[in-house]
């Protein structure tokens, strides 16, 4: 589906791809398309919902400027007002800039070595109890909260995806349910309107705070039904329940990804 919604009250448009979208995170998406440096519009993905500073599934492009969103330096230096100090931003040529981008690309390889060595570790598991299978080199490889350099709308700018993931033409990808519900395995249609990216999961409907006191075990149980995963008080704040919808979720990106495989977990493991 197209996207759903524009807001159009500030620098640059904001383009929602759901109509379900509470006030408190409309507010925060205005808040990022009213910075100066912000590049032709912002993309909140079907799965958006509230977050620290910048909204979780949002795509942000920026002019010579990253927003980390939750390092709240301090931005008198730049004499800049800021509609909320979680939006403060590093901009490029600064003394911190460089570094910052230097530690989140360490911080990106880091996460890839690790996400390698679970992979090797579930195979060899695997390998152990399957009748003999082959694998082949294709794997999905897909970060949701990370900056890049890349063209869209005819400039070089940085993209952050806050709880989004890329989804360039053919860039595989990963969008998971919850502890009970779907996942799918997806292709990317790199839609330019939302700077290639797609919603990186079903997104919460409701804060793990909330979750915690609006549901019980016994709801805990009865939603992971069919599930061999932890049924206990510490993982209510990951019920099925939190979390919108993941069918409509897919259904409301339907231009922005093509479903390659559809999962439905047996086990769910949390720490
Ligand atoms: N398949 C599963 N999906 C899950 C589970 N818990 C959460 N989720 C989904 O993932 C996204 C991203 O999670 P986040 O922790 O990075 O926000 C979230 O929006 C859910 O849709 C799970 O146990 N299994
Ligand atoms: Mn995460």
């Amino acid at each position: 589906m197209p996207v759903q919604q524009v807001l159009t009250d500030q620098r640059v448009p904001v383009k929602i791809w759901t109509d379900d979208v509470d006030d408190r995170s409309k507010e925060q998406l205005a808040n990022i398309a009213g910075l100066p440096f912000v590049h032709h519009h912002v993309a909140a993905m079907p799965d958006v919902h509230l977050g620290i500073g910048a909204t979780i599934g949002s795509v942000i492009a920026t002019h010579k400027a990253i927003i980390p969103a939750a390092v709240g330096v301090d931005m008198e230096r730049w004499m800049i007002q800021l509609p909320d100090r979680d939006l403060a931003y590093f901009p490029e040529g600064t003394e911190h800039f460089n570094d910052y981008v230097e530690a989140v690309h360490w911080a990106q390889e880091y996460a890839m070595a690790n996400r390698q060595a679970m992979l090797d570790l579930v195979l060899d598991a695997l390998a152990r109890h399957l009748p003999p299978f082959t694998v082949t080199t294709e794997a999905v490889n897909c970060h949701h909260n990370y900056v890049a350099k890349e063209h869209h709308y005819g400039a070089d700018v940085w993209v952050t995806r806050k709880g989004a993931i890329r989804a360039r033409e053919g860039d595989l990808g990963i969008v998971p349910g919850s502890m009970g519900a779907r996942s799918y395995i997806v292709r990317g249609k790199g839609n330019a309107e939302s700077f290639c990216s797609s919603a990186h999961g079903a997104g919460r409907r409701m804060s793990r705070t909330a979750a915690e006191k609006h549901f019980t075990e016994a709801d805990l149980e009865m939603q992971t039904a069919g599930v061999i995963c932890r049924k206990d008080k510490g993982v209510l704040d990951e019920i099925p329940g939190a979390y919108k919808d993941i069918d409509q979720v897919m259904a409301n990106q339907r231009d922005l990804t093509e479903i390659l495989h559809t999962l439905k977990q047996v086990v769910c493991v949390k720490g």
